[in-house]
Order: structure tokens, then sequence, then C-alpha cells
């Protein structure tokens, strides 16, 4: 099957003063036409090209860096369209050197300029092709992976992107179940429309009504002015319902009559509103279980699982520990010391026997952690607070072990729970006051959980 043709054209003028448009419309290509790279910038996030054309002005100095930047952000083939004389100027041939692909001289020769852009274009899609779908791209997250089953998630991101109807992700905590909703918002036509995220799980039921529908004035004793609820606020673009499974029963209800009619009446209000939504609920609660427990409805849940896309757990994904550890330690590198080089094989190895039960979220944490706390050029698993998890063999009693075991337990739902006494407690399934004990007893410095040591020369005790 013979690939689409699809081709960016960046030229600042208005007219098709080179007949490109036209010419290379007849030759099959399916073109884009913007005037700025700034605009092929916003382009290039929603739609995919592997090569693109641009018409270069003589000086081209003042564009130098958003040119630079456009080729390094995207895995695109470019080739550039130029005067003859243009050759004559250093900045002109050193661009064309360093950024281009090819470039094609005015006059333009049409069957020669196809040619040129096939040839691009396939030579783009070698280079590309394992890593095409490597990431899915947010306004300002990537969302990164090297395995099979992530690029299926990927594709499967774009295509439920392209339709209006609810969309269901679920998975364990962690995993990307907002970057992934965020990217559905990005790929899809309303992307310059709000993406409004609520948390279900943390607003309290009294106020869950409200918050979502919203009110008119009067409606209750404080309610001093009309307030538009947080479906309103979505029109025109995305509402994400994080953790749906927290919904109690009776807002469950009003929930599928949203999704029947995309209607709603606010609080004493007697007008039905439209609302223009895309509706996408995330939770990491198994919705099955919750149905058979009278938790959730079950007629809800069948309207929300027509689209359902599942984020596998980090530790099924062992291939990611690694790249996501060297992006976040990119990310944050410069919250580090300048010895720092990277991670230790040690290190490697205990995160990849780890099974990060808090996933993605939980790397992230110990990696920012274990870069303000390592003293050494390379992180260690005791940086990471992993030495539990080395194959390697350690002579110790079993009291100690069950000692260490303790200690890490209590570490990892700190760092699990962002410090948070009350969350770590629930979680470990002991009183908060116990946990207090435990802490004072493995001498656990809460502010070294997150945030490393407290020494003078930590970057993130500055910013404190
Ligand atoms: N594949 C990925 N590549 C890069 N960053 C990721 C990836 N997956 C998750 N993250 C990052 O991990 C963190 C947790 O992700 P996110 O909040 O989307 O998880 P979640 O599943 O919604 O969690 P929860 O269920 O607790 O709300 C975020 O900082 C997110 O940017």
């Amino acid at each position: 099957m013979e690939k689409s043709k699809r081709l960016l054209l960046i030229d600042e003028s208005k007219s098709d003063r080179h007949g490109i448009r036209k010419q290379m419309a007849m030759c099959g290509w399916e073109m884009r036409h913007v005037m700025t790279i700034e605009d092929a910038n916003q382009l290039l996030v929603k739609e995919r090209f592997e090569v693109g054309l641009i018409s270069l002005p003589l000086d081209i100095a003042p564009l130098q860096s958003a040119l630079e930047s456009l080729v390094d952000c995207h895995d695109i083939e470019w080739v550039a369209i130029i005067e003859r004389n243009y050759l004559m100027h250093d900045g002109v041939r050193k661009a064309l050197s360093q950024l281009f692909y090819a470039y094609h001289l005015v006059p333009v020769d049409y069957r020669q300029l196809d040619c040129l852009l096939h040839h691009a274009m396939n030579m783009a899609h070698l280079s590309n092709h394992t890593f095409l779908m490597s990431k899915v791209v947010t306004h300002d997250h990537e969302m990164v992976s090297e395995t099979p089953c992530m690029q299926k998630l990927f594709e499967n991101i774009r295509k439920v992107a392209t339709v209006d109807a609810p969309i269901y992700i679920s998975g364990e905590s962690g995993t990307g179940k907002e970057l992934a909703a965020r990217a559905i918002h990005q790929y899809s036509r309303r992307t310059e429309g709000p993406f409004i995220a609520v948390n279900c799980g943390a607003l309290p039921s009294e106020l869950i009504h409200t918050e979502l529908f919203g009110h008119e004035k009067g409606a209750f004793t404080d309610a001093n002015r009309r307030k538009v609820g947080r479906i309103e606020a979505a029109s025109g673009g995305t509402l994400f319902l994080d953790e749906i499974g927290d919904l109690p029963v009776d807002i469950q209800v009003t929930l599928l009559r949203l999704l029947e009619s995309y209607q709603i009446r606010r609080l004493s209000g007697m007008d039905e509103i439209r609302v223009d939504i895309k509706v996408i609920v995330a939770t990491h609660v198994d919705l099955e279980k919750a149905i058979d427990e009278g938790r959730f409805r079950e007629d809800l849940y069948h309207r929300l699982n027509v689209l359902r896309i599942h984020m596998p757990p980090l530790r099924e994904r062992p291939k990611d520990i690694e790249l996501l550890a060297n992006l976040f330690f990119q990310k944050f590198s410069k919250d580090k010391s300048e010895k720092l080089q990277g991670f230790s094989q040690e290190a490697l190895e205990c995160m990849k026997n780890y099974k990060w039960p808090g996933n993605v979220r939980e790397l992230i944490n110990r990696v920012r952690r274990a870069m303000v706390m390592c003293d050494n050029k390379y992180i260690t698993p005791e940086d990471l607070q992993l030495e539990t998890h080395c194959t390697f063999d350690n002579v110790i009693t079993l009291e100690q072990a069950r000692d260490l075991a303790e200690k890490r337990a209590l570490q990892t739902a700190l760092i699990r729970n962002n410090n948070k006494i009350l969350h770590a407690a629930k979680e470990l399934g002991v009183s908060r006051v116990t946990l207090y004990r435990l802490i004072d007893k493995h001498g656990i410095n809460r502010d070294e959980i997150l945030y490393g040591k407290n020494q003078p020369d930590n970057p993130m005790n500055k910013r404190a």
C-alpha cells in the first residue's frame, strides 16, 4: 500500500509565488501551508508529516534559532527552496548543510522537486519507523516508551482522539492516566479548548454536585451568586474525571444522564444547558469489582467502557525503567551537582528488579531524591533507597532483614504519598500514631524523603 504523501510547506508569502502548492497537489501531495515556523510547530503537535519544504529568505540569521529547534524537535526531513544567488552566503550554506536533507533552486522544476521530496520522505520513514510511535506529546510533557505495548497505546491515543465518544482510562496509580488524557485532548480537534481535570476522590461529597454542575444564585444559604460548574467550564474542550470510582452513586446517575444528552442543569436552575465536551474518565480501582460490591452503576460502566485505554504498570515494561530514569535525570539536571554523571550499574540493576508499586510517579520521586542525595559521580542503589532490591548477596540476620524491609516499606509509602502521614499510614494499614512511632524508631528524616539532605549546597533546599 502506498504511503500517504503529506507535505508541510512553510512559506511566508500568501500567494503561491513559485506555483509550488498547485503543482505539488497535481503530483499527489496532500499539502498543508503555514506562513511561519511558529505556526509549523503548532501544527506538528497535532498532525504528522515526514517531509517539510521551506522557502528560505536570504537573511536567515533572525530565523536561525527557530529553525534549529524546529528541525531538532520533529522527526521530519526538511527540503529548502532557495534562489541560486543565496548560495553565495555563508549563513545560508551553513544552515543548508546542517539542517536540511536537500535544497532545490528556483525556478522550480516540479518533477525534480517531486522526486526529491519522495527521497526525503522515504529517508524519514526509514529512520523514524521504530521511533514514530515511541512518544506522544502534550503541551509541556512528553510521554515516552520503548515497549511495543505502549507504542500500541500511543497509536490508540491518536485514534480515540479523533472521536467525541467518552473514553475510559484504567490503570494503577502513577502509570500516566492523566498524561494520556492530556495527550488525547492535545490530539483532538478540541486542542484549543480547555482541559478541565477534576479529581472526584478529592472533592468533599457535599460539594461534588455544585462543583460539577454549578448552581444558581440563592440555590443554598451561601450561594450569593451564580457559579458555573466544571462541566460547563469544559465546554469546547475536554472534561477529565479522575478517580471516577470515588463518585457517589447519586452523582453517577446524573453523569450517566449527561453522557446521554450532553445537557446539564445547574443546582436550582430551570434551564437545560447544552455542553459541547469530550469526557475522559480514569480510575485505578477495579470498576467491575466496584459494580459487584454495589459501589458503581453497571449502566454507567457500560456507557464508559466503549473506548477503553489500559495503562500497563511499569513493572510490566522493564525496558522503560532505564529510559524514564534517564529522561527524568535530564529533566532535573539543573538541580544536580556538577560531578553527578548518571546511574551506576548497580542502581540500574536494582531499578530493574524493583516492582514499582507507585509506577512512574514513584520513579520520578526516587530519581529526584537520589540526584540530591548522591555525593558521588554515579547514583547508587542507596541513593535510590533500593538497596534491598539488589541481587547481590549481603550477609544479614533475619532480624536485620525484617528491620530493613520495615524501614523500606515506610520510606516507600512516604515517597509514594508525597510525605503525607495520613495517606501513608492508611496505605500501610497502621494508625498515624504508629507511623510516627515507626518513623522515630528507624530514624527516618521526613525532610530527606523527598527533598534530600539538609545541606547548604542542596539546590532543593535553596528553593524552599
Ligand atoms: N510514559 C511516561 N513518560 C513520561 N512521563 C510519564 C509517563 N507516564 C507517567 N509519567 C509521569 O508520571 C507522573 C504520574 O503520571 P499521572 O499523574 O498521569 O498518573 P496517573 O495514572 O494519573 O496517577 P493517579 O492514578 O495517581 O492519578 C506524571 O508526572 C507524569 O508526567
